[in-house]
């Protein structure tokens, strides 16, 4: 893989090193090298079946739910080891929250929807408490202003768009330091997938995001960093505009080019 060099040092939140995965005796990843900068969007890019969402179901250990998955390297959110036998891996999903393809809204109300987390992980002491956790991830969803009179209607029936920014209240309900997005407007209209692409570009300022997407025009619209895998391999990774517009390696080029794919 070729890492371009930035001119700034700055902080990786997350750092992986040399990750496989394995389902069953086939291999979808092969040595993944990556750093995943703080505070910055990091876009996953690559053909279907190239390992995007097996990679980014690694960095919160959702892969240990597919029985015939195996991982081996090493992950570390800050100085942790993600795959250490002590890690609780409810807190590490909190921690490294997850928004997938299609919105998953609970069958509950819209409250309930974000307030479910912070109750589990015994965040709010009291209901007042509760109350606040669930109105200030509703802001920084960006969905409050057309909810905050309807928290007790059901969470499945706002619109795709509303339900998928619902589903990024419920991650930012638990204090997550890192957020993962598969896919998160591939079943929204061209508006709703503005109003998300927006958004993620705000909560940037807080999170570290990283997204899956087969729209390289969303890739760059909205990050910073991009990884292009191939095949299982990360093949390149550096800055979005450096990607796109200079690639060092020729399949990155034939991919952006729209050459493969
Ligand atoms: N649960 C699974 N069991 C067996 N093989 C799997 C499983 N999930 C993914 N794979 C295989 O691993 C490889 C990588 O798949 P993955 O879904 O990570 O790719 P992707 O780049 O996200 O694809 P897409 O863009 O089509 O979603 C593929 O060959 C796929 O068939």
């Amino acid at each position: 893989m070729t890492e371009k060099a930035t001119t700034d040092m700055p902080h990786n939140k997350m750092t992986v090193r040399d990750v496989s995965v394995y389902y069953g005796a086939k291999q979808a990843l092969f040595d993944v090298d990556l750093d995943i900068r703080e505070k910055s969007v990091t876009a996953l890019i690559g053909p279907s079946g190239c390992g995007k969402s097996t990679f980014l179901r690694c960095l919160n250990r959702m892969n240990d739910t597919i029985d015939i998955c195996r991982v081996e390297g090493q992950i570390l959110l800050e100085d942790e080891d993600i795959y250490a036998p002590d890690i609780d891996v409810v807190q590490l999903r909190a921690d490294v929250g997850m928004v997938f393809q299609k919105p998953n809204p609970f069958p509950k109300s819209i409250f309930e929807n974000v307030a479910y987390g912070p109750r589990i992980h015994g965040l709010a002491d009291s209901k007042q408490a509760l109350t606040e956790i669930v109105e200030t991830s509703l802001k920084r969803a960006g969905l409050w202003e057309e909810v905050k009179d309807r928290l007790d209607e059901p969470g499945n029936g706002l619109s795709g768009g509303q339900q998928q920014r619902l589903c990024i209240a419920r991650a930012i309900a638990v204090s997550p330091e890192v957020i993962l997005m598969d896919e998160p407007c591939s079943a929204l209209d061209p508006i709703a997938t503005a109003i998300v692409e927006e958004l993620i570009d705000e909560l940037r300022q807080q999170y570290t995001i990283v997204i899956v997407t087969h729209s390289m025009q969303q890739a760059a619209r909205v990050s910073q960093e991009t990884a292009f895998f191939h095949l299982g391999y990360l093949v390149e990774h550096g800055a979005t505009e450096d990607i796109f517009t200079n690639p060092t390696d020729s399949r990155t080029e034939s991919y952006i080019t729209g050459r493969i794919g």
